[in-house]
């Protein structure tokens, strides 16, 4: 329905306003008119629709169907206090005021002027005090000051005496009518105080979304014949009950009107982008960066504490695991080892092989524990007192060299008295897998030392295998080498979620966002702004990882240092943007905090830091291309271990793969944002 052209002193008209949130209708068919120059009283229980009028009025909220007239089109000419205090508790008055008067696009000799009027005006403290220094009287004062810092033409006031005593609350309504009657300004105020709306011009008494009654407070009383405007309102709630007794929200929708067509925004900002607006986010951000400074240090040391513990705590291969020994050639224990009464045919050795051996277990930092029998060892190893159990025949240095003269001649006897028995402890993948290598090789090395000194070829004790110099990486590579590309990239993406996160929807959920919103900025700004710092922070956060893990630890890295910054800088956007997509999607910081910790979950799993990709489900391995942060882990192991540049496909598909993800966040978290119109 097109709204009729209004009548010159018509601040605000509403007609046929309907509104609903899922099934619950919140508007129905509500008109309401304001005059210029006065005071509207806006009057019902809560949850009848009062706020959601408001936000409809402010282009928060639209409605669906109906059409508003707002006579000051533009933002900066509408003051807003929301219900909730919407302020930055770590600002100081006279900076939020410097904050919201730059969003208001006011100039700042105008803001210094109008903020010593609002301190005088409203009886506040010095501009120095911090907002979260105030009491509560005091910060509702604040918000009230900043709702008339630019002087507006129309004032919205959402139940700005709620929680304030009585003599505050009285001056509150003075400053109204002074406002709008010397003024000449435009008050709409909404309160659960019904008699306090006495000295409105007009009530507007609403009831279920509906307005029962708008006309001056005394033709009301006079009207209904009640000595008090509570009267009146009871009497007129009972009219409504019998009249509309069996009005339900199904009742409701079934006379909704169609929505097929949405009333313009009443309300418009100055323009897409502005610097001053910019500007005024950046510095807000940056002070409470600064004065949250433990925040900051917090997020420096954070990537820092994480690199050295990484490098301490994964790839160390030295365990000290305890090793029995059940050795049957040592009549007197480990003390036999000492005794040099050996000869044999070539000048190897005058001690026991197993002493030998033992000794080389030793320099693997294996600790060696003597027992009398296998089968105290056994009992050992199953009480979990050590981690595996070697036994040596009573014969066994003798049989070696008789294994090594007799060649292929060798009798079943002295095979089985010349090889060393081990019992593993398998529970532990890695401290077992490592303990077998060793045992293996220590035998080897022993063997092979043992042919040298025979002036027999070395070739003989070895393998047939001979692992020439590494094609890429280095010839012992350890797991702190493999996990270094997934954990890097994968931090890189979380730090950024976890901080971005939490400061938009902490922002969000308190209402400061849509009260900085109301005042004209908009979402682009907010982001471009958050966007600023965060760089500074992450580009330190890269800075200071690299540095750890290259420089302090020297872990191999081969390949180009400015594409592997480039590639992390890239995670860190496409983490961010994924905080934002997260933060428009959620409500709350609990929801908020489950998402991030989740995705980072399933993506440590996926992108190849505790298992490569080749060893994952076919189905997954197909599709790991297409899941976010994993191509980027193979891109980073491709440039820094293997040398790669952009032109190989592994290190470009990482590099797409990250931009096509960004591309595919931003846009839905815009769309997300339009739909739930957190932007506009
Ligand atoms: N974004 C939303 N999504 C779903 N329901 C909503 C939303 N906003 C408001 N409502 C519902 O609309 C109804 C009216 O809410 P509104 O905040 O407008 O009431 P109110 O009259 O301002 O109440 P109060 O005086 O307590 O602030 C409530 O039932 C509320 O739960």
């Amino acid at each position: 329905m097109e709204l009729k052209e209004m009548d010159g002193s018509e601040a605000v008209s509403i007609r046929n306003a309907y509104k609903k949130f899922g099934r619950h209708v919140v508007l129905k068919n509500l008109d309401m008119t304001v005059m210029e120059g006065t005071i509207y009283g806006l009057l019902g229980p809560s949850g009848c629709g009062k706020t959601t009028l408001l936000r409809c009025l402010v282009g928060r909220c639209q409605l669906d169907s109906g059409d508003i007239y707002v006579k000051a089109k533009w933002r900066r000419k509408v003051g807003f206090m929301p219900q909730e205090l919407a302020l930055y508790q770590d600002m100081t008055i006279a900076e939020a005021f410097n904050y919201f008067g730059r969003l208001f696009g006011m100039k700042w000799g105008e803001i210094e002027d109008r903020g010593s009027e609002m301190l005088k005006l409203l009886d506040l403290p010095p501009g120095c005090r911090l907002v979260g220094s105030l009491s509560g009287g005091q910060q509702r004062r604040v918000s009230f000051a900043v709702a008339l810092l630019h002087n507006p033409e129309l004032l919205l006031l959402d139940e700005p005496t709620v929680g304030v005593d009585p003599i505050l609350a009285s001056s509150i309504w003075e400053s109204l009518i002074k406002m709008a009657h010397v003024h000449h300004k435009t008050i709409i105020i909404t309160t659960h105080y019904i008699e306090e709306a006495r000295q409105a011009n007009t009530i507007g008494l609403m009831r279920r979304g509906i307005l029962l009654a708008e006309e001056p407070p005394t033709h009301l009383m006079h009207r209904m014949n009640c000595t008090s405007l509570e009267q009146a309102f009871l009497q007129l709630c009972q009219q409504q009950q019998t009249t509309d007794a069996n009005a339900d929200d199904d009742s409701s929708l079934r006379s909704y009107p169609n929505c097929s067509e949405r009333s313009p925004v009443p309300i418009r900002t100055q323009s897409g982008w502005s610097s001053q607006r910019f500007l005024a986010q950046l510095v807000k951000n940056l002070v409470w960066n600064l004065r949250n400074y433990q925040m900051l240090i917090f997020m420096l040391m954070l990537p820092i504490a994480m690199a050295f513990l990484v490098n301490e705590t994964i790839g160390n291969e030295r365990f000290h695991s305890v090793i029995g020994i059940a050795s049957l050639e040592l009549k007197n224990g480990f003390a036999s080892c000492n005794t040099r009464d050996l000869h044999f045919n070539c000048s190897f050795t005058n001690r026991p092989l197993s002493c030998l051996y033992m000794d080389l277990l030793r320099e693997k930092s294996f600790v060696m524990e003597e027992f009398s029998s296998v089968e105290e060892a056994r009992a050992a190893a199953t009480r979990g007192k050590i981690m595996a159990y070697l036994s040596f025949a009573e014969n066994y240095t003798a049989s070696v060299f008789q294994r090594i003269e007799d060649g292929s001649g060798t009798t079943e006897d002295i095979l089985d008295s010349s090889t060393m028995y081990a019992w593993v402890d398998m529970s532990n993948l890695w401290l077992s897998t490592i303990l077998r290598r060793d045992l293996i090789y220590s035998i080897l090395k022993l063997l092979q030392d043992l042919f040298v000194n025979c002036q027999a070829s070395v070739k003989l004790a070895t393998i047939p295998v001979k692992f020439e110099t590494p094609v890429f990486g280095k010839k012992d590579p350890s797991f702190l080498h493999f996990s270094i590309p997934g954990l890097m990239t994968t931090f890189c993406f979380y730090l950024p979620v976890m901080f971005t996160t939490g400061a938009l929807i902490s922002e969000k959920s308190i209402g400061r966002l849509e009260r900085s919103l109301i005042a004209g900025l908009n979402l682009v700004e907010v982001v471009a702004a958050h966007a600023v710092i965060q760089f500074m922070i992450l580009g330190i956060q890269t800075a200071l990882m690299l540095i750890v893990t290259y420089a302090v630890y020297f872990n191999p890295l081969t390949g180009s240092v400015t594409l592997l910054i480039i590639l992390l800088l890239m995670v860190e956007n496409l983490g961010m943007c994924y905080a934002f997509f997260l933060s428009v999607l959620c409500d709350s910081e609990r929801l908020a905090a489950f998402a991030s910790t989740g995705t980072i979950v399933v993506l440590f799993t996926v992108c190849g830091t505790v298992w490569p990709v080749q060893g994952m489900h076919p189905v997954l391995q197909y599709f790991a291309w297409a899941l976010p942060v994993q191509p980027a882990v193979e891109s980073y192991r491709a440039i820094s271990v293997q040398s790669r540049y952009l032109d190989h496909p592994v290190v470009y598909k990482g590099y797409l793969s990250v931009f096509i993800w960004t591309t595919i966040i931003v846009l839905s978290s815009f769309i997300i944002a339009q739909i739930k119109k957190i932007g506009k």
